[in-house]
């Protein structure tokens, strides 16, 4: 099959999640590490309340991008926007390390495919989500650690073993830990970078479940990267395929799953039955 074709961004439309403005937009996002074109000309955009998945292979981009959404990376050329309630509006890019870290804690959370980026790991579970709520200004023990008991508990965590550490923890659980740590501020964008690759099946299904049922009650935009196309199908609402640092398609998960236009998520989907 041939697979050298021009790169097109399929948009198909989503009638619910699109009709009002995104919550993210990205424009013309373009990143290089030496010789490596790790992205190329991206936009995106992610409306409130929906679930967007990221597919591709490794090394297509998936991370990078996530990366620039939680102001890790800055690109070479690009601009990004939130629209955030009581916030002007401007390119997210322009901010000063102090600020880009401030709206991070206050406002996206994160949860990484290896816990050791997003925890630290010899401090208690209770403490590390207390610590996401110390960054945003809150200072009573009290209040600490009501709040981090409940983003563990609406995490799906044991609570008995809120005072463990991570390193004493299951990968399923560290991920939870995570999540709690993310959701604690309630964000207003929920990132997930292969939260579930590594875990057993069993395990992965549950932690799913759970994220869906976060989305489900508390309407969290999340933007899912995943090289599994069953954990996109199984969470996403829109995808966007990347090869190569580029977005090949995009557009609702069950039209782009059931009927890929371009040749490359021909393969990924046919690859997949
Ligand atoms: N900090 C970095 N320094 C050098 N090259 C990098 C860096 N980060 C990413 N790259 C390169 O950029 C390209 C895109 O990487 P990225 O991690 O975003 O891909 P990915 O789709 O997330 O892959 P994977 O699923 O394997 O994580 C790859 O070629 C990668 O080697």
């Amino acid at each position: 099959m041939n697979l050298e074709v021009t790169p097109i961004a399929l948009e198909r439309t989503a009638p619910r999640l699109m009709q009002s403005e995104p919550l993210l937009t990205m424009r013309a996002i373009s990143k290089r590490y030496g010789d490596v074109r790790a992205l190329h000309n991206v936009d995106a955009a992610v409306y409130p309340g929906e679930v967007m998945g990221i597919v591709g292979e490794s090394g297509s981009g998936k991370s990078t991008l996530l990366r620039m959404m939680n102001l890790e990376d800055t690109p070479e050329n690009g601009d990004y926007h939130l629209r955030l309630p009581q916030r002007a509006d401007g390119n997210l890019f322009d901010l000063s390390r102090y600020e880009r870290r401030m709206l991070c804690a206050r406002h996206i959370g994160i949860v990484y495919q290896n816990p050791h980026l997003g925890l630290l790991m010899r401090h208690s579970s209770s403490g590390n989500v207390a610590e996401r709520l110390l960054i945003a200004g809150e200072r009573s023990f009290d209040v600490l650690r009501g709040k981090a008991r409940e983003a563990l508990d609406a995490s799906e965590f044991p609570l008995a073993r809120m005072d463990a550490r991570p390193i004493e923890l299951s990968g399923g659980m560290q991920q939870r830990v995570q999540l709690a740590k993310a959701i604690a501020l309630e964000p207003a964008l929920l990132l997930l970078d292969e939260p579930t690759t590594g875990l057993d099946v069993s395990v992965q299904a549950l932690v799913l479940d759970t994220l869906k049922r976060l989305q489900r009650d508390r309407k969290i935009t999340m933007v899912l990267v995943s090289h599994d196309l069953g954990v996109i199908r199984t969470m996403a609402d829109r995808v966007m395929v990347m090869r190569h640092g580029e977005v090949v398609e995009q557009g609702l998960a069950d039209q782009v799953f059931q009927d890929p236009q371009h040749p490359y998520t021909q393969q990924l989907v046919h690859a997949k039955l």
